[in-house]
C-alpha cells in the first residue's frame, strides 16, 4: 500500500487511466491496479487527472461550443434565467461578482444546474432545497440537450470511479452506492472566468474562485485550455500552490469533504482556487457527485484506514471541521451554500 499522506506535500497531480473501472469486462486485477493508483492519489493530494474515461469527445466539444455561445449573449438575456428565479432548486445564471468564496466576490459568471427533477419527485414535493427543475436559456438551442446528456455520462463515470475508491479502501465495489449514491445529489456548473487584473485597488488578490474545498464526495472537472487551477500543498509549515494545468482529454478528479470525513481525513479534500491569467475567457465545467440529501455520512470501518489522521479544522478555508458536524449531507451543504450566496439564502430559504 502507498503510505503517502498530505503531510508530505506534493508537486504534481498524477494522470490515471480509469478504463478498467468503466469496462464491465475488465479483470478484477486490472480494476484493483487502477484502484491502487487512485488510493495513492487520494492520500497524497486528493486530486488526480482521469483519462481513458470514455466520455464522448464530440459531446464535450458540443457542450463547450454551446457554453461559449451562452456566455457571449448580452447580460440581460442571461439574466432572464437568473438564480433568483430558480427558487429553492437553486438553479440559473449568476453574473460576475454574484458568488462569494472565502468571503470575497469571485471573478466569474456561471450557470447552476443539476439533476433535472420534475414536480412529482418526492424531494421536490417536500420543498427540499437544491432539488428541482433547471432553468435553461432559450438560446443557444441545444444547450439543454447537451447538458442533460453530459450529466448522464458523468453520473455513470462517477459511479465507476467511486467503485475504484471503494476497492482502494478494501471495501466491496458497491460500498458507496449501497449507502450513499443510489440516488446521488448531482450538481453541475458551467463557469466563465473573464480575464482581468489579478489585484484589486485595495491590494487584495482577485480570484476567479477563492480558496475552498469541495463539499461532497467526488468532483469531476472539465476545463478548457486556459489553465489557472491551483491546488494547495503543505509540507511542514510551508504552503505551495501546485498548478493543475489542462491535460487534453482528461477530467480533474478531486474528492470532497464527505470522503475526507468518511476516511477520518486520510483521503483529503484539498483546498484549491482559480486565477485566470490567460488574457482570455476561461471556461470550466465542474460536476459534483454527492451523497443523497438525507444521508448521514459516517466514518468507514476498514483496515485500510488504520491509524487516526489529525483533524485540520484550524487550517481549513472556513475553519469548519468536516468531522465534527452532526446531521445529514443536506444540512452540511446548506450551511456552505448559504455562505457563498448570502442574499439568495435569505430570499429563497
Ligand atoms: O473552475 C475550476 O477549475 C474549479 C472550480 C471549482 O473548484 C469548484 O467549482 O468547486
Ligand atoms: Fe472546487
Amino acid at each position: 500500500m502507498n503510505t503517502a499522506s498530505a503531510a508530505d506535500g506534493f508537486d504534481r497531480l498524477p494522470v490515471i487511466d480509469v478504463r478498467a473501472l468503466t469496462d464491465a469486462a475488465s479483470s478484477a486485477a486490472a480494476r484493483k491496479a487502477v484502484a491502487t493508483q487512485i488510493g495513492a492519489a487520494c492520500r497524497e493530494s486528493g486530486f488526480f487527472y482521469a483519462v481513458g474515461h470514455g466520455v464522448d469527445a464530440g459531446l464535450q466539444a458540443r457542450l463547450e461550443d454551446l457554453s461559449r455561445r451562452f456566455f457571449a449573449l448580452p447580460l440581460e438575456e442571461k439574466l432572464a434565467i437568473r438564480m433568483a428565479l430558480g427558487g429553492r432548486a437553486w438553479r440559473g445564471y449568476f453574473p460576475v461578482g454574484g458568488e462569494l468564496t472565502s468571503g470575497r466576490p469571485d471573478r466569474k459568471e456561471g450557470l447552476y444546474l443539476g439533476a433535472e427533477l420534475g414536480p412529482e419527485h418526492p424531494l421536490v414535493r417536500a420543498g427540499t432545497p437544491l432539488h428541482g427543475a433547471n432553468l435553461f436559456p432559450r438560446e443557444p438551442v441545444g444547450l439543454r440537450g447537451a447538458v442533460l446528456e453530459y450529466m448522464a455520462a458523468l453520473t455513470r463515470l462517477s459511479h465507476a470511479i467511486m467503485s475504484g475508491i471503494a476497492l482502494s479502501l478494501e471495501l466491496a465495489e458497491d460500498y458507496f452506492i449501497a449507502r450513499y449514491t443510489s440516488d446521488p445529489l448531482v450538481l453541475f456548473r458551467i463557469f466563465n472566468y473573464p480575464p482581468g487584473d489579478s489585484t484589486a485597488e485595495d491590494g487584495h488578490p482577485i480570484w476567479g474562485v477563492g480558496e475552498h474545498t469541495d463539499y461532497g464526495m467526488l468532483t469531476l472537472l472539465k476545463q478548457d485550455d486556459a489553465g489557472g487551477l491551483q491546488v494547495k500543498s503543505r509540507q511542514g509549515g510551508q504552503v505551495r500552490w501546485v498548478e493543475a494545468p489542462p491535460v487534453p482529454g482528461s477530467f480533474v478528479c478531486n474528492i470532497g469533504d464527505m470522503l475526507d470525513r468518511m476516511t477520518r481525513g486520510i483521503y483529503r479534500s484539498t483546498p484549491h482556487r482559480v486565477q485566470n491569467r490567460a488574457g482570455r475567457d476561461r471556461l470550466s465545467w465542474p460536476f459534483f457527485f454527492d451523497p443523497g440529501w438525507t444521508a448521514a455520512v459516517r466514518p468507514i470501518d476498514s483496515p485500510a484506514l488504520a491509524g487516526a489522521a489529525a483533524d485540520d479544522a484550524s487550517e481549513r478555508w472556513d475553519r469548519q471541521s468536516v468531522h465534527a458536524f452532526q446531521g445529514t449531507y443536506g444540512d452540511y451543504l446548506l450551511g456552505k451554500v448559504g455562505k457563498v450566496f448570502p442574499d439568495l439564502k435569505t430570499e429563497v430559504l
